[in-house]
């Protein structure tokens, strides 16, 4: 084994581009594993930090973390030169660069140094947003390529890297189902650390999904799931074309535990904040063709006995606005576009009407078949967010014969499929297992009457479109006319909501709560001027003031998450990270770690950025500022939520952030928070005199972008000030 302070670069490379099999084996089992035939030991001398004078004390440190099997990452902030400008160099992790033995705080690396660390991660589509994306500004798509291959902290000692406790569990044998979505998500140059273990092919994850270059050309997923690519295999692509069955890659064997069924844990939640009630006071425009009233009360929604007991036991006394709009017009049978803040209620809005309907039609309790037929289908971006959206389903449904199942990448397929067949009249799905189970004929679409997008935004662009788009075109698929779709998002540019027209009837309504796109005011907003370099240290300043608070922290790519969540582990503050390259075990169970408290800080990439409703999280830290604004209001979202107040500050780092500069000063000013005046400056220069950090400028979509509608109200959610939108015409056609 080479010494790291005197490995050179060409020492790295070797050692990169070596498999590492010892780098998939846990902790706890690496004994067992390590002969010694790749040259590894596993010192289990404990390190403190205060141990890390050498580089070899330090690489053990890393090993006990759960890093890298050989790649230390030395004493270097994993540096950020050139972020924007990425050339993905492909499984660039180091190529031909030393990262060995440095200072860790005080040493910057030459810019010439870092190149071979960070392009290659800057196009870790799975989990930045947008770098390179075809729309302008917002939303937007990025190339499929998933060059993040590394396998950092997979396994892990205590504290930082969790999972992996029910074992080696790879390459099993057991089921006809395993292979998934979820298998697949490393590729390039090291995607081969999969088949390091599962002995089967190069493990890259979009040549496996295309089955030998058929043209199918998967698709990683901006956030999530790796997407099959549309070809002859069509929405059966899965099945028939070997993803479930035969293709490279390891076996997924991970089963989720099952959810609680005790009354008390599905019902538990948090309470509402001091700012609930002014959620009333938010401007709500509705547009579109006749709508209905909003409702003001629960009362009012007439909702079964079943269903107002479950919402009692959840806590719930006052509908939010975006609930009070959205539940009389689906409930009319009208298709949906909401748009409202982080945080304010959007699932049980576009649930409870869903239920209601059911209920009302008398829906006959599922019952086991090979091929169920559900009457609902919701989709979102993450396995973790599509789990909690099963879960308020499940909550909302109980005590009805209204059976929900949640399917999702990252799991066993088989199981999956038994829990389908046992009963499914709500399937709550990630694009790719849904696509998986319908090409497996386990689930049918003839009774689809309600297809929801949750995160529509996330949905409809380039990363997911193709796959929604698949959707709807599959046999038996009702067409929109005969079904009712919905979407909700915090955030919906322009293009995204052109592009929901091909989803939507052409009647559909449009509801915005308080401004499109904008920030949850409830959320305290800080930004920092930090440079790369000072940015470790800056956070652990903030993190040792914040003391034991729940903290999110977000970082822009998979390796640099590990590599944060480590060092925070060395400084002694306890810490979990969740990211698209840690298994589907590894994610919940950090999920779960940082839920409970026990790491009360959560190292993420936008993998954990929408939706993810977890009590109690009173500060986000964006070390890394995303590349897109939406992305910005989604991640400061997941504190301030439900009327509670939270905290967000971000690093704005001059050489990277500015293009982000005057979105960022619109957003903060329609939040109503401080805005610095070197933020505004930058925003200035940036965009010349014409910019003003109150004008309204392109940055939000502030209405349905229908250019001409039937009708359009303004309204404060208590149902007043109506302002009717002059002569009607013709609906916008956007098909
Ligand atoms: N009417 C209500 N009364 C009390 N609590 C509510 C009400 N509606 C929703 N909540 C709670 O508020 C929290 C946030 O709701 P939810 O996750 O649906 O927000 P969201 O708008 O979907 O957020 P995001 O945009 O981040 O996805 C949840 O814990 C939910 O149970």
């Amino acid at each position: 084994m080479v010494s790291l302070a005197t490995m050179g670069d060409e020492d790295w490379e070797a050692e990169i581009i070596k498999p590492h099999i010892s780098s998939y084996v846990p902790v706890f089992e690496k004994d067992r594993y390590s002969s010694g035939a790749n040259g590894d030991t596993f010192n289990r001398t404990p390190a403190s930090s205060s141990e890390m004078g050498d580089g070899s004390s330090r690489r053990d440190h890393f090993m006990r973390s759960g890093f890298a099997s050989g790649r230390s990452l030395g004493n270097r902030d994993p540096g950020e030169s050139n972020k924007r400008e990425n050339t993905s160099t492909v499984g660039g992790f180091g190529v031909g660069k030393s990262f060995g033995n440095r200072g860790f705080s005080n040493n910057k690396f030459e810019e010439g140094d870092s190149s071979g660390f960070w392009r290659e991660s800057s196009i870790d589509c799975e989990d930045n947003q947008t770098r390179n994306r075809g729309f302008s500004k917002r939303g937007g798509y990025q190339d499929g390529n998933d060059s993040e291959a590394l396998g950092s902290s997979r396994r892990g000692g205590r504290g930082s890297f969790r999972g992996c406790r029910g074992g080696f569990g790879r390459g099993s044998p057991n089921s006809d189902y395993e292979q998934d979505e979820g298998t697949q998500r490393s590729g390039g140059i090291f995607g081969s650390r999969r088949s390091a273990l599962s002995g089967a092919g190069n493990g890259d994850t979009f040549q496996s999904r295309s089955g030998g270059g058929s043209g199918r050309g998967g698709y990683k997923g901006l956030n999530e799931e790796v997407i099959t690519g549309s070809g002859k295999n069509s929405w059966k692509s899965e099945a028939e074309g070997g993803e479930s069955g035969d293709t490279q890659g390891p076996k997924v064997t991970y089963i989720p535990p099952p959810p609680p069924e005790d009354e008390d844990s599905i019902f538990a939640h948090y309470q509402t904040g001091i700012n609930f009630d002014k959620y009333d006071t938010i401007l709500v425009e509705v547009s579109g063709h006749d709508p209905p009233p909003a409702i003001l009360t629960f009362e009012e929604a007439n909702l079964c006995q079943t269903l107002n007991n479950n919402i009692a036991k959840a806590g719930y006394t006052k509908l939010t606005p975006v609930q009070k709009y959205s539940i009389p017009i689906i409930q009319g049978g009208r298709d949906l576009m909401a748009c409202a803040q982080t945080g304010s209620g959007k699932t049980a809005a576009f649930l409870l009407p869903i239920l209601a309907h059911m209920m009302r039609d008398g829906i006959t309790a599922s019952r086991f078949k090979e091929l169920q037929e559900p009457e609902c289908i919701i989709v979102a971006p993450t396995r973790e967010l599509i789990n909690q959206i099963y879960l308020e389903a499940r909550k909302f449904s109980f005590g009805t014969c209204v059976r929900a199942v949640v399917i999702y990448g990252g799991t066993q397929l088989g199981h999956s499929i038994r829990q389908i067949v046992q009963g499914c009249n709500i399937l709550c799905a990630t694009p790719g297992r849904l696509m998986d189970v319908i090409g497996k004929e386990k689930i049918g679409l003839r009774q689809v009457k309600y297809l929801v997008l949750d995160e529509a935004d996330r949905m409809l662009d380039m990363g997911f479109g193709p796959e929604m788009k698949k959707l709807i075109s599959c046999p038996g698929m009702p067409s929109k006319e005969q079904r009712q779709t919905l979407m909700f998002s915090a955030t919906f540019p322009e293009e995204i909501q052109r592009l929901a027209g091909e989803f939507l009837k052409s009647n559909y309504l449009f509801v915005a709560v308080g401004q499109v796109g904008g920030a949850c005011r409830d959320v305290q907003q800080t930004i920092l001027q930090v440079g790369q370099y000072s940015k470790r240290e800056k956070l652990v300043e903030i993190l040792r003031n914040i003391g034991d608070e729940r903290t999110m922290v977000f970082v822009e790519t998979k390796k640099k998450a590990d590599f944060i969540a480590t060092f925070l582990c060395q400084e002694k503050i306890s810490t979990t990270s969740i990211h698209g390259d840690r298994e589907q075990r590894e994610r919940e169970q950090a999920l779960g770690d940082f839920r409970c408290g026990k790491c009360p800080v959560l190292v993420a990439t936008s993998v954990a950025a929408r939706g993810l409703d977890i009590e109690n999280v009173q500060h986000v830290i964006n070390f890394d500022l995303p590349s897109t604004i939406d992305e910005y209001v989604h991640r400061i979202g997941r504190t301030g939520r439900c009327g509670n107040t939270g905290r967000a500050i971000s690093f704005f780092d001059l050489e990277s952030d500015s293009q982000l500069a005057q979105p960022l000063v619109k957003v903060l000013s329609d939040a109503q928070q401080d805005v610095p005046a070197w933020l505004e400056e930058i925003a200035f220069s940036t965009y010349g005199p014409g910019f003003s950090g109150n004008a309204r400028g392109n940055v939000f979509a502030s209405v349905d972008t229908r250019k001409n509608y039937h009708g359009k109200s303004s309204l404060n959610t208590a149902g007043f000030s109506s302002t009717q939108a002059p002569n009607p015409v013709d609906d916008e056609s956007w098909d």
